[in-house]
């Protein structure tokens, strides 16, 4: 279990100074899937930094496994830092050895035994699905499989710890794809937390078990995927979510009298119930529907639409009062 408590991190002195990361606090719990999303200059980076150290914090405490590893001299430190693999954005990869030599090296450097390097580099490979590749070089691999590399690499001394930031910006959208897929088979397969960082809300979406939400250096929001995307509360985490959805109303809409623009959100199997035929055929209304979206998350569908609703006085307001029994949430958007 990894525990921050209170973190601050605070860049530059005097009048310069300010807080990157600003009392935060959090637990994620052991073989999650834990993602940090927010703007640029959230402080993303630096909290995810703080977790392995790489980062001192500048007040607050960070507890892995109860433990408080800012407590820590260097050797200590040393050894907790073998039980936290890291990945990056720009994978890091010695661009003059070959693959199975990246992998490798993180082997030697931690004194693992040298005739069983082969055979766990080996090991390493398959479980990134890239065996293939062991004497190939760097340059002749796509985003997605260096990023692999890394990831074997960064799995190399069996850590039950991976952070990974922003460890799909530099991808395309296959590649991402490829990633988000096989760090979670690692996840259900080892059991290792993964913690996340991106400004990514698909990746969050496909990705993540629990998200937090960062601006400014503060957690704004915590919950889990499926809630956050639902029923997002804070302002920061409404427009991420919104983003995603891409469900808005058209700038040229204008709602005349006897009209009312409504914000329907369904969940789960709400999704499939037919609550707005059953509204235009049980009632003396009509409904246009502008615009919707159901997606999915972890297989359990939610969805969003933007409706007109069309009728005479208590008709309309029966037929609201039907849709609000109906629907996960109705939203009034306007009416005349
Ligand atoms: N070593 C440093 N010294 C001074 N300021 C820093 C340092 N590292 C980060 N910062 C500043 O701290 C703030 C938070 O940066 P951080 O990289 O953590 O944000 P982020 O949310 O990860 O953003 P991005 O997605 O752009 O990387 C930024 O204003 C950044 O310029």
């Amino acid at each position: 279990m990894i525990e921050l408590k209170n973190i601050d991190v605070e860049f530059g002195h005097g009048g310069n100074a300010f807080k990157a990361v600003n009392d935060v606090s959090l637990t994620i719990q052991d073989g999650e899937v834990f993602g940090i999303v927010g703007p640029s200059g959230a402080g993303k980076s630096t909290l995810v930094r703080v977790i392995n150290m790489l980062q001192p914090p500048t007040r607050g405490q960070v507890l892995i496994d109860g433990r408080d590893i800012t407590k820590l001299n260097r050797r200590e430190l040393r050894k907790v830092r073998l039980n936290i693999g890291m990945i990056f954005q720009h994978f890091n990869l010695i661009s003059g050895s070959t693959i199975a030599e990246n992998v490798a090296f993180s082997l030697y450097a931690n004194k693992y035994p040298k005739d069983k390097i082969p055979g766990r580099v080996k090991e390493l490979l398959e479980l990134v699905h890239l065996p293939e590749k062991a004497d190939a070089y760097p340059a002749n691999l796509s985003g997605g499989q260096k990023q692999r590399v890394a990831i074997a690499r960064a799995l190399a001394n069996n850590p039950e710890i991976l952070l990974c930031d922003e460890a799909t910006s530099a991808l395309d959208l296959e590649n991402t794809e490829e990633i988000v897929a096989l760090l979670k088979e690692i996840n259900q397969k080892t059991g290792i937390t993964i913690v996340f960082i991106t400004h990514e809300m698909e990746v969050a979406k496909k990705l993540f078990d629990r998200i937090a939400f960062m601006e400014q250096g503060k957690l704004k929001e915590i919950s889990d995927i499926y809630t956050a995307f639902t029923e997002p509360k804070e302002p920061i985490a409404k427009r991420l979510v919104e983003r995603v959805l891409n469900v808005t109303v058209p700038e040229a809409l204008t709602v005349k009298e006897d009209e009312e623009l409504l914000r329907l959100s369904y969940t789960g199997d709400d999704s499939y119930d037919p609550v707005i035929s059953m509204a235009s055929k049980n009632y003396d209304i009509t409904i246009d529907i502008i615009s919707g979206k159901v997606d999915y998350i972890h297989n359990k569908p939610f969805g969003v639409m933007i409706v007109i609703l069309r009728g005479a006085g208590s008709e309309r307001e029966k037929a609201l009062e039907y849709i609000e029994k109906n629907v996960y949430k109705l939203e009034r958007l306007g009416g005349k």
